[in-house]
């Protein structure tokens, strides 16, 4: 089966969660099936050009992060949650479907000069991801490319991103 039907056959939609009119894509079943979440990675490393580290969002995009990275040998730069890290940080609130958010590198990173591959589970309106971005080359590092599982295409987050990066590559296994 084609990676983007694993993944259609794998993701199922919650009408009103977490707050009354978002259609939240839940892909509980795709993570907790192994040949699905191995495909979705080697995917992910296939479509991508070179990195050195791959950095994962806080929580699902851990998990993908987790799995590119050992498909490939590199580590893993987690950008958090506030509050989660110890300082020194740097930290960005935006704008989420469904509420604000903030997020947090450390410092300590070690990103100097390394080609970041940022992946998410899903890219909805993109608010997420340009935050991201921004932390990331703040903390030295270069983002070579956004790679999800997931793309809400209605959401307009792929337009988001080229706005403020518009030379990154943007890459979805599947885009509904
Ligand atoms: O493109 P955007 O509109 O910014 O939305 C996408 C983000 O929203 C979800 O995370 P969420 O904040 O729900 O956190 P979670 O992974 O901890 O569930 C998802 O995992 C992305 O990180
Ligand atoms: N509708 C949605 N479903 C799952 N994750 C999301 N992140 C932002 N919007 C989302």
């Amino acid at each position: 089966m084609e990676v983007a039907d694993l993944i259609a056959a794998h993701v199922v939609d919650v009408p009103d969660f977490p707050k009354p009119g978002v259609l939240f894509k839940d892909l509980t079943p795709l993570f907790g099936d192994g040949p699905t979440l191995r495909a979705c990675a080697d995917a992910i490393v296939a479509a991508a050009g070179p990195f050195d580290l791959v950095a994962g969002i806080e929580a699902r995009g851990f998990i993908v992060a987790a799995a590119v990275a050992y498909a490939t040998g590199t580590g893993v730069i987690p950008v958090r949650k506030a509050g989660k890290l110890p300082g020194p940080t740097t930290t960005i609130t935006y704008e989420l479907e469904y509420g604000t958010a903030t997020l947090e590198i450390p410092e300590r990173a070690g990103l100097a000069d390394r080609r970041v591959l940022l992946v998410d589970d899903v890219l909805a309106t993109g608010g997420t991801v340009v935050a991201a971005s921004e932390l990331l080359w703040r903390g030295g590092g270069r983002v070579v490319g956004v790679s999800v599982v997931l793309e809400l295409a209605a959401l307009g987050g792929r337009s988001r991103i080229a706005n403020t990066h518009s030379n990154l590559p943007i890459h979805a296994l599947l885009s509904v």
